[in-house]
């Protein structure tokens, strides 16, 4: 028997403790059952207790990368995370301008849980001006958030307008993961490219173990688009799965641990 699986493209950095970065992307994909391919952007050396050493990987190989996937393979989708500086973040856009490889989201990757920067400051501006006007969908985390539109995020309604400005700036649909904003709180603010406003609403996980959450949603996110379903049911679809399964803990490393992506398997979680 032989079929066709959607493929899609993760644009990330190596995680060697396996829970975040495009380890995590890919046992995402895999859950969903879309075929992965990946253009590596940087190693970490990290775990579950930190990032110990990154190096950002030289831009002619990850154009090179990029060249070997568009050759080969027909993406339906694409997402990015860890660039790392404002040279490669520049490189993955001009990649991202010469291929076409399908919807495109930006999962805007700043700082790890353990505070590791993975994003130079310097970066930050190259990233709105170069990466964000290409993005069919962003998920800044709301530190994230806060870069970008430059400024203290408190309210519910700062975070709306904050919507509103990232998407002036070219991002067709906005997602604003509100799990920073306080720990009981775990709202997810979407603005759509028709001006919708949304809340993605779910219960809080009192859990540790949380290594790798914004790259397991924006890779559901990704993967979900490239077997077509529509956007808002998407966010919905990585909403709950995010929820599933950061209840069902597995005991891997000794801090923050990375999530359990078998976890939905066998509820009523539709990917
Ligand atoms: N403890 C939790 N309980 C329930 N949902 C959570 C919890 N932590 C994160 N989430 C959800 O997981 C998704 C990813 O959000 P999060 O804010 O963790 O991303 P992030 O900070 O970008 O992650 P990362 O630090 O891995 O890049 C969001 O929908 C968020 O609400
Ligand atoms: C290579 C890489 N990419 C992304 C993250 C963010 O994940 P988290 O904030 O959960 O540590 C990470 N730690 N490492």
């Amino acid at each position: 028997m032989t079929k066709n699986v959607p493929e899609v493209l993760t644009i990330a950095g190596t995680d060697s403790g396996g829970g975040a970065g495009m380890m995590a992307d890919i046992k995402t994909m895999q859950m969903c059952h879309v075929f992965a391919t990946g253009v590596v952007t940087g190693v970490t050396a990290q775990n579950t207790l930190g990032v110990q050493a990154a190096l950002p990987l030289p831009t002619a190989i990850i154009d090179q990368q990029f060249q070997s996937v568009a050759n080969d393979f027909t993406i339906q989708a694409v997402k990015t995370g860890a660039l790392f500086d404002q040279e490669r973040v520049a490189c993955v856009a001009e990649n991202l301008r010469k291929y076409h490889f399908g919807p495109l989201v930006v999962d805007p990757v700043m700082v790890a849980k353990g505070g590791a920067k993975l994003l130079t400051d310097a970066a930050i501006t190259t990233l709105v001006q170069e990466l964000l006007p290409l993005a069919d969908v962003i998920t800044p985390n709301l530190p994230e958030a806060q870069v970008i539109v430059n400024r203290q995020l408190t309210t519910e309604a700062d975070i709306w307008r904050a919507c509103t400005d990232i998407q002036a700036m070219g991002a067709k649909n906005v997602v604003i993961k509100g799990g920073h904003l306080t720990h009981q709180v775990n709202h997810d603010f979407v603005l759509l490219a028709n001006g919708r406003q949304l809340t993605l609403t779910g219960d809080w996980v009192n859990t540790r173990r949380t290594h790798g959450t914004g790259d397991t949603f924006s890779s559901l996110v990704v993967s979900q688009l490239a077997k077509g379903q529509e956007l808002v049911d998407t966010l919905q679809t990585a909403k709950t799965f995010l929820n599933t399964i950061l209840q069902d803990e597995i005991i891997v490393g000794h801090g923050h641990g990375p999530l359990n992506h078998w976890g939905a398997e066998h509820t009523n979680v539709q990917i």
